[in-house]
Formats: structure tokens, C-alpha cells, sequence
């Protein structure tokens, strides 16, 4: 299994290009299954979870064909990929597929809506916590869905088609509402979800669908409201910037110190984090180009963070935070609310000489001067990433191991990083 090598001490200068949000990616990817006509997404990430969902996708039938070379954009390896589901050849999301992804689990939206059928495989993901997928359940239940779990597939069918509704999430969810938001495109009537996902990639979803000649307003604000139509048509949509690998980039930065540009980067996608990591005694700056951060040799001051979800704090920079603060002047609380097990990073940021009490949904993290490299493994992407950025300001080497998980997430880390003089090296076996 492939490992990550640090050794850590060097500051960031230089460039990183921002990848398509793998979170904005995989609902688009999703969406094409709406529609016989040829969904064009620009700016997708190459990313294990993006490889994930284009086999999930071919088995219903999902022809795709990459149609650009590297954007010279960013430089990355984000592609241009065409999507076309002329036929609908298989509505069952088997377990082998479904098991190693959450996001997959949302098939079940545009196969209801499209084809009145689907089974779906309960979903895998980040074990971050139990993840039910009871409100998806009572979401697409309210819609006019029959659903039934069974043998661990969820069963579902709507042989007249969906009928608009109101719905109440009874939490918000990110996914429930991409799904809801997907189906009831295709539903006879009104449909209106309150407490929906504020979340930038449930906007870019939205436009997307807009774009495919759905008929969506509110997004962006909780309350969605949806006019069924009889059919959406092809569109040309572009995947935003990746947030959260934009943040973890800055809190990279402000841990090392440095000076980087985050090329095509947007500050107003994670205002939030961007307030947080300024408090921390970082500078952070919108400019035509991209987000630049820099920290001059000074200490990191502690901040309190509470995940919420958007526009509050996301759970998903809230490891890589806490790396941060593990070297802050002091102490620092840093609460977990939207996954329950979502602190697996804790004992492995010890390893390198952090000292971090958990109390509940609570961090307490004690800042120490230095970290010290040494072996880790982290169980989920996220938890991985916050190694390798603790591995990048710690003195010596940091091996970070099991880094299929930093592949479901990060477009070619070692190569961003290296360019901006951090010494990371992927080791093969
Ligand atoms: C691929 C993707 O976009 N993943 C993101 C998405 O995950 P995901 O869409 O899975 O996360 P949700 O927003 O649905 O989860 C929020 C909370 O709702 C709970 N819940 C959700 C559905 C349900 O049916 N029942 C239920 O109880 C979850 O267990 C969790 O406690 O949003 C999360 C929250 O910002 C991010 O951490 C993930 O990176
Ligand atoms: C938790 C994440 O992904 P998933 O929802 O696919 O498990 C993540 O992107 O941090």
C-alpha cells in the first residue's frame, strides 16, 4: 500500500492550482442520469472517488468520454467529461459498487425520478459516524415513493411518477437534499423542501440542473422550491472550486508559515474557515487570480470553531484545524456536531507530540511549540490530510500510511505541495 513521506520544518511559498470540488463533481456526475442527452461537466477532478462513479454510472448504462486534455487553467488534471445516459440499462446499485462511497447511495433519486424503479445498495463512505439514510427515505416517501429496506438494498418505486410535495428536513442534510432537489425535477407539481442544505455545491448542482432546463429557485437559501418537468435536456455546467481543499491548503500555510496563491480558489465559498484561519494570525487575501495566504514567523493564536453546517464552520476542515491548533500559544475547543465519530485524527496527532483531551463532541487542545515527526494512518480523507499537514510543520520525518484515502480527495497533494518546497514524496509498494 502506498505511503506519504514528510520531512516537515520547510515554509510554503509559491502557487498551488485548486482542483473541481469532488463534492460538487460526484452529484453532477449524478445528474446525467436524468436526462437521454449529453451532460458536459467541466473542471472534474481526477480523484478515486470520480473513477468510483463513473463505473457506478456505466453500470446503469452511463456512457462518458473524456473530451479535454489538461486545462490549462489551473494545470491540473481536472477534465472536461461528457456524460450521456442515451439508456437506462440496469436500475439496481449492487453492493460492491455502492459499499465503498457514500455519495453513490444517491442514485436512487434520479433513477426514481427517471425510470420509477430502483434498487440501491445502503451506502459505505468516510466512517465518520453511523450516516442513516433515513431522511433520503422520508424525503422521496413524501414525494409519492414506495420504499422498502431489505437484504440491505433500498427498494424503491414510483410507477406514476413522483408527485410534488412539501418537505421538512428534519436535519440538514447535504445529500437528502441533492437527491430531493434531483427527483422532484422530474415530478408532477410544486415541490418545496424547508431546512434544505445552504451548501455551495447544492447551488452548483442547482444551476446545473437549470441549465438542463429544470425549473429551480432558492437555492442557496433553506427553502428550495421546484417546478416538475416533463424532461431536462443536455447542458455544458462547470464544477467550482474545491473548497475544502482550498482551506486545507490555507491552514497548511498558516501552519508553516509562507506565502502561497491558491490559484482559482474563491474566499466566498468558505468565508467562514477563512475569518477562523485569519484569527489564527494568518492573511488572507481575495485577488483576480485566486485566494493568497501568508504568515510571517509569528505564533498561531487559538481559536475556538464549532462545525456547523454551511455557512458555519465545516466539519470537513475541522481535522485539518486541529492540526493547526495543535501548535497554537494555547488552548483551543474545537466541537464536532455534524458527525459523531469524526475525531479518529485525535490519537494520531498525538503520535506526533500533540496534546489534544476529548470531552464529548469537544477537542481541548493544549498548543505545544513543536510537533515531532513519526508513523501515522488515519482512517478517513479528511483525518488524513490533517497528518500531512501537521507532517509538514513537524520537525523530522512524518510517514502517513493508508493514503488511498488522501486519493479519494486530493488531486496529486505530494506534487502541490513539493512545488511549494514542502520535501513530500509518495512512496509505492
Ligand atoms: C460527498 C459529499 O458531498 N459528502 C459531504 C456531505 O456528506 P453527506 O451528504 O453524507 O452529509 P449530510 O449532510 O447528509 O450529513 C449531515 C448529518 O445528517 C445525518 N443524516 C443524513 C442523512 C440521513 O438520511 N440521516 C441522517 O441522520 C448524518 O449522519 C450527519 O450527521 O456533507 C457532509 C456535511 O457537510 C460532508 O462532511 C461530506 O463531505
Ligand atoms: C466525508 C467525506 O466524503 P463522503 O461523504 O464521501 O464520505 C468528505 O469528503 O470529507
Amino acid at each position: 500500500m502506498d505511503r506519504i513521506r514528510i520531512v516537515g520544518g520547510n515554509e510554503l511559498n509559491g502557487a498551488i492550482p485548486i482542483s473541481g470540488a469532488k463534492n460538487a463533481a460526484l452529484p453532477l456526475m449524478i445528474a446525467s442520469l436524468l436526462t437521454d442527452d449529453t451532460l458536459t461537466l467541466e473542471n472534474v477532478p481526477h480523484l478515486a472517488d470520480v473513477e468510483q462513479l463513473i463505473r457506478i454510472l456505466g453500470n446503469h448504462g452511463v456512457d462518458y468520454a473524456v473530451n479535454g486534455r489538461r486545462e490549462r487553467q489551473n494545470e491540473g488534471y481536472s477534465r472536461t467529461i461528457n456524460f450521456t445516459a442515451r439508456n437506462i440499462v440496469d436500475t439496481t446499485a449492487p453492493y460492491e459498487l455502492v459499499s465503498k462511497m457514500r455519495a453513490s447511495f444517491w442514485v436512487i433519486g434520479p433513477l426514481l425520478a427517471r425510470m420509477g424503479v430502483a434498487k440501491v445498495s445502503l451506502p459505505g463512505g468516510c466512517a465518520i459516524g453511523t450516516r442513516p439514510v433515513d431522511i433520503f427515505i422520508e424525503g422521496l416517501q413524501a414525494l409519492g415513493a414506495q420504499i422498502d429496506v431489505e437484504g440491505g438494498y433500498a427498494i424503491a418505486s414510483a410507477k406514476n411518477r413522483l408527485i410534488g410535495n412539501r418537505y421538512h428536513f428534519p436535519k440538514v442534510s447535504v445529500g437528502a437534499t441533492h437527491v430531493l432537489m434531483m427527483s422532484a425535477t422530474l415530478a408532477r407539481g410544486e415541490t418545496v423542501l424547508l431546512n434544505a442544505a445552504r451548501e455551495p455545491e447544492v447551488v452548483n448542482l442547482a444551476e446545473c440542473l437549470n441549465a438542463m432546463g429544470a425549473k429551480i429557485e432558492g437555492a442557496g437559501t433553506s427553502t428550495i422550491t421546484i417546478q416538475g418537468v416533463d424532461s431536462l435536456s443536455g447542458a455544458r455546467h462547470r464544477v467550482i472550486p474545491d473548497r475544502i481543499e482550498t482551506g486545507t491548503y490555507a491552514m497548511a500555510v498558516a501552519m508553516t508559515g509562507g506565502d502561497v496563491l491558491l490559484e482559482g480558489a474563491r474566499a466566498d465559498l468558505l468565508q467562514n474557515a477563512f475569518d477562523v484561519i485569519a484569527q489564527t494570525g494568518a492573511v488572507i487575501t481575495q485577488t483576480d487570480s485566486g485566494v493568497r495566504v501568508t504568515r510571517n514567523g509569528q505564533g498561531i493564536a487559538p481559536v475556538d470553531v464549532v462545525t456547523e453546517p454551511f455557512p458555519g464552520f465545516p466539519t470537513d476542515l475541522q481535522a485539518q484545524f486541529m492540526a493547526l491548533m495543535t501548535m497554537s500559544r494555547g488552548k483551543s475547543r474545537i466541537t464536532e456536531t455534524i458527525f459523531e465519530n469524526r475525531f479518529m485524527h485525535v490519537q494520531e496527532l498525538a503520535r506526533l507530540g500533540a496534546r489534544i483531551a476529548l470531552s464529548g463532541q469537544t477537542a481541548i487542545v493544549d498548543g505545544v511549540p513543536k510537533l515531532k515527526g513519526a508513523q501515522v494512518m488515519a482512517t478517513d480523507l479528511r483525518a488524513s490530510v490533517s497528518l500531512v499537514i501537521a507532517g509538514l510543520a513537524a520537525e523530522g520525518e512524518t510517514v502517513v500510511n493508508r493514503v488511498y484515502h488522501l486519493d479519494r480527495g486530493f488531486e496529486r497533494l505530494e506534487e502541490k505541495l513539493s512545488r511549494c518546497g514542502a520535501v513530500i514524496e509518495r512512496i509505492s509498494s
